[in-house]
């Protein structure tokens, strides 16, 4: 039998009941569910991850409807549990849904919410900021700062990479990945090369558009940045310099960068991880980072989260965040509201939203937001149908 959770209530007379595992930032989220006649609890258990037994204890006999977290195991158990108490829409509150057995929900016939869109920049600048911290040994310094160890500017105190001029490699150029890619270009004028499953035609847009960035700085005397669609992954790993990852995590990403692929980066190469953890073999990296000591990371998330692999956290040449790399307010508040509109949307029998990529008038604090559902990850398979507006 599941302990009792505690919660909050809003609007207690409310006709749905929408059930969500975690306070989450601001209240726009909450606003909106109440004004369409939801009673909103909140779970405010002081435990970080919810296990299967607490959420069912949450759902209850009667729900209609479940925002839950990335940390949750949304199988087949949480969705019959949620079926049985007659919902029929979860959101992640995340873009990223590999927490989720969508099979299951199909058999459950449960609309399974992500929130795409809101997070691309917030998500990119960290892993921009990562960059920067690893070329240029920031955590590094900082602790020697505070240690009290500096006594004078010396020559080699802390030499690190320049980024200009040298290759920045993107594996997975969807949203996030072409957000950074560009900003590592524009803003530090790297050469890029990319590899996706796919064309990323929105990186190619802005590389080879009317004006191109190579051409403005060709304009200004300056030697114009390259790019190119690599053919293979492995073709990424030996050329670039700083390598960052942004495929999601599924059967053909797992162990992606394992001791062979590490082996084929330059010594001094840069990885960051900011898509999920188990895209990286983490025990590898660990070796690797102990063998090459000038080969440096950075990590927003790890295989077995919360924890590290042994022997990370010793590592000088690794930076480690805990999963923060969607972490702005405006992001996550974006977040919170566009997942309680996927489960709004399906409680009212809204149709779906026709361009997950385009959000932007659900995000409008000063309007009400279309009658749809943002982003259901498996409205085809559903049959759901998709608003004309
Ligand atoms: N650390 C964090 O806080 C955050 C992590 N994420 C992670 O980032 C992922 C990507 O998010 P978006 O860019 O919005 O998604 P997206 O769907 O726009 O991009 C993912 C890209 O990965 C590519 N891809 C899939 N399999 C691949 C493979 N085997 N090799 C190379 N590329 C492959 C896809 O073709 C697609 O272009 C999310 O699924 C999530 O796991 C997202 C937001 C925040
Ligand atoms: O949205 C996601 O996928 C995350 O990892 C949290 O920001």
């Amino acid at each position: 039998m599941a302990k009792p959770v505690s919660i909050e209530v809003w609007n207690p007379n409310g006709k749905y009941r929408v059930v969500s595992t975690k306070p989450m930032p601001g209240t726009r989220w909450i606003n909106l569910l109440v004004d369409q006649d939801c009673r909103v609890e909140i779970c405010t258990q002081k435990k970080t991850i919810l296990s299967v037994e607490d959420i069912i204890a949450l759902i209850g006999d009667k729900c209609d409807g479940v925002i839950g977290q990335l940390t949750e195991d949304w199988g087949e158990t949480l969705f019959s549990a949620l079926s049985r108490a007659g919902g029929k829409a979860f959101s992640n509150m995340a873009v990223g849904y590999n927490n989720v057995d969508v099979n299951a929900a199909n058999k459950y016939g449960v609309a399974v919410g992500n929130t795409p869109g809101v997070l691309t920049e917030t998500t990119a600048e960290l892993a921009a900021s990562l960059s920067l911290s690893a070329a240029r040994r920031i955590v590094e310094a900082d602790e020697f700062m505070r240690a009290g160890l500096y006594d004078g500017w010396l020559p080699h105190l802390f030499v690190g990479n320049l980024l200009k001029g040298q290759t920045v490699g993107v594996i997975g150029a969807g949203r996030i990945g072409s957000a950074y890619a560009r900003m590592m270009v524009e803003g530090f004028k790297m050469n890029l090369i990319y590899f996706d499953l796919y064309q990323s035609t929105r990186l190619e847009k802005f590389v080879t558009g009317t004006l191109p960035y190579g051409e403005f700085l060709k304009a200004n005397g300056e030697q114009p940045v390259t790019w190119k669609r690599a053919s293979s992954m492995d073709e990424v790993l030996r050329e670039a310099d700083l390598i960052s990852l942004h495929p999601i995590l599924d059967k053909t990403t797992y162990h992606l960068v394992n001791k062979e692929r590490l082996a084929m980066m330059k010594k001094e190469a840069i990885l960051i991880n900011c898509s999920r953890g188990p895209v990286v073999d983490e025990v590898a990296l660990v070796e690797h980072l102990k063998h090459n000591p000038k080969f440096r990371v950075g990590l927003d998330v790890f295989e077995d989260e919360p924890y590290m692999k042994p022997g990370l956290a010793e590592m000088k040449n690794a930076i480690v965040v805990p999963h923060i790399a969607s972490a702005s307010k405006w992001t996550r508040e974006g977040m919170a509201s566009l997942a309680a509109l996927n489960v709004l949307g399906k409680i009212k029998g809204y149709p779906v939203w026709g361009d997950p990529n385009r959000i932007e008038p659900f995000l409008n604090e000063n309007a009400p937001p279309p009658a749809a559902s943002p982003s259901i990850v498996n409205s085809k398979a559903l049959g759901l149908p998709v608003s004309k507006l």
